[in-house]
């Protein structure tokens, strides 16, 4: 049936005239500002990071989940002041219910965890590897998504569940060629700072809060950290003791400071102890300055850095023991990380270690004359019925043309449909490599 008017342009008129639509001037073909396009070289790339993502998760024995990228903004709403929820892509739907753009995918995956409820026995070893959003007003030129490779352990309470964790970045770093002299992780436990302000008997509402402030140590100046302390309601002593204890680098000293028998001291020994027994050793070291930016933390945490300290932080994660009680399901420990695919990639390039990945197409076919197409297709369809990847040549085109794509497309193989071959039931075959050429039987294809 003819289209109507508001099809094909719209070229109204007459109704179903087809009249061309007026000559518009170019639509800005960039994607929307901080987001990226991912035309086949990028798209290669960003496919074997998330195949190395997803070979890892595999060899961990975790299944993988996937949520929507739009959620409802209640999901992300926590007061402890951090920067996620100043950056919420946030709207209001045609509806008019608050939504936002998930700016991380542990909310969701706490979500889905109450959903499934007793349908889902525990522990859950999940992964999920999705885009994630944020909106900067002044945009620093700084991205407003990137995407995120999560693994969360659901259920388990002992610190094994963080070693496992750890023991998957590792096995993945390692696959791409990143060694513990190029990377290493910063554990450190949210459970120190618990320690210290029970001491100070601050109240537990302001955990959350307290530690996104000393997340920003290396970022602002002392005395704001400490101002920030103060109007937080945390008290002077408390402040320094807390300041102080941050620059700690050895489990000893923090032995010393805290005593042997606190959970803290008591988690990271456990998790070090794992560390040699999985072999991973030198990679990670305690700091007791790693808090990480997100408030529902509650125990270890950590975060894999660059030992030449030219990037930001590779990847992050910890246990979040209270999240999914905050959403009205049942206390069930939990812990997890996120690895971001924009710093890898910075730090490959560093390393000189992004792989090279072209194109690979086995044979290229092409007709010799513009009645031989068919002939062609047939020959394209028994190639591909054995496996082999194709690339049809679909208009009759000059042989200068066809070697020309041949290389751009990097076919090992060039298939001519020639008349007289045909008629012997015959194809030819170039060897692009070696320039070796001969003529076979379709079946020998
Ligand atoms: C380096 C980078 O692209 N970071 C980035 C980019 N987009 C995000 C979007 C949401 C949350 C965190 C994000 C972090």
């Amino acid at each position: 049936s003819a289209p109507s008017p508001t099809e094909n342009g719209g070229g109204g008129g007459r109704s179903g005239a087809l009249v061309p639509a007026p000559e518009m001037e170019r639509i800005d073909v960039n994607p929307p500002k901080g987001t990226r396009d991912f035309p086949p070289e990028e798209m290669r790339l960003r496919n074997w990071l998330f195949g190395h993502f997803r070979e890892v998760s595999r060899l961990f024995g975790f299944e993988e989940v996937d949520f929507p990228v739009l959620e409802s903004e209640a999901l992300f709403i926590r007061k402890a002041g951090e920067e996620i929820r100043d950056q919420l892509y946030c709207f209001e739907d045609r509806g008019n219910r608050r939504v936002a753009l998930r700016p991380e995918l542990t909310p969701s995956l706490a979500r889905l965890v109450i959903q499934k409820g007793k349908s889902a026995p525990l522990p859950l070893k999940w992964f999920a590897v999705g885009q994630c959003w944020r909106y900067e007003r002044m945009t620093r030129g700084r991205r407003r998504e990137h995407y995120q490779w999560n693994m969360d352990i659901i259920g388990v309470p002992e610190v094994t569940a963080e070693a496992e964790l750890i023991s998957s970045i590792v096995t993945f770093f390692k696959r791409i060629g990143i060694t513990s002299s190029d990377v290493g992780f910063k554990v450190s436990s949210r459970k120190v700072l618990q320690e210290v302000l029970r001491c100070y008997s601050v109240p537990d509402e302001l955990f959350g809060k307290v530690c996104i402030i000393i997340d920003k140590i290396e970022k602002l100046p002392t005395d704001v950290i400490k101002k920030d302390l103060k109007s937080a309601g945390i008290a002077e002593e408390a402040v320094q003791e807390l300041l102080q204890l941050l620059t700690v680098k050895s489990l000893t000293k923090l032995e010393e400071k805290l005593g042997h028998a606190g959970e803290a001291v008591t988690d990271l020994k456990q998790l070090f102890w794992l560390a040699e027994k999985f072999g991973y050793s030198e990679w990670i070291q305690f700091d007791a300055s790693v808090v990480r930016g997100l408030a529902y933390y509650t125990g270890i945490v950590f975060e894999g850095f660059d030992r030449e300290g030219k990037l930001r932080a590779i990847c992050g994660g910890g246990r979040y023991d209270r999240l999914l009680s905050t959403f009205g399901g049942d206390d069930i420990p939990a812990c997890g990380f996120g690895f971001g695919d924009a710093v890898i990639v910075e730090l490959l390039k560093e390393k000189g270690l992004l792989p090279d990945l072209g194109l690979e197409v086995h044979d290229i076919v092409c007709a010799l004359d513009h009645d031989l197409l068919g002939p062609a297709a047939t020959v394209a369809t028994i190639l591909r019925e054995k496996g082999q990847s194709v690339d049809l040549v679909l208009e009759s085109k000059s042989l200068k043309w066809v070697f020309k794509r041949a290389a751009r497309i990097n076919a090992r193989r060039l298939i001519l449909v020639g008349n007289t071959e045909w008629q012997k039931g015959m194809v030819g075959v170039k060897i692009l490599s070696s320039g070796e050429q001969f003529e076979i039987k379709l079946n020998e294809l």
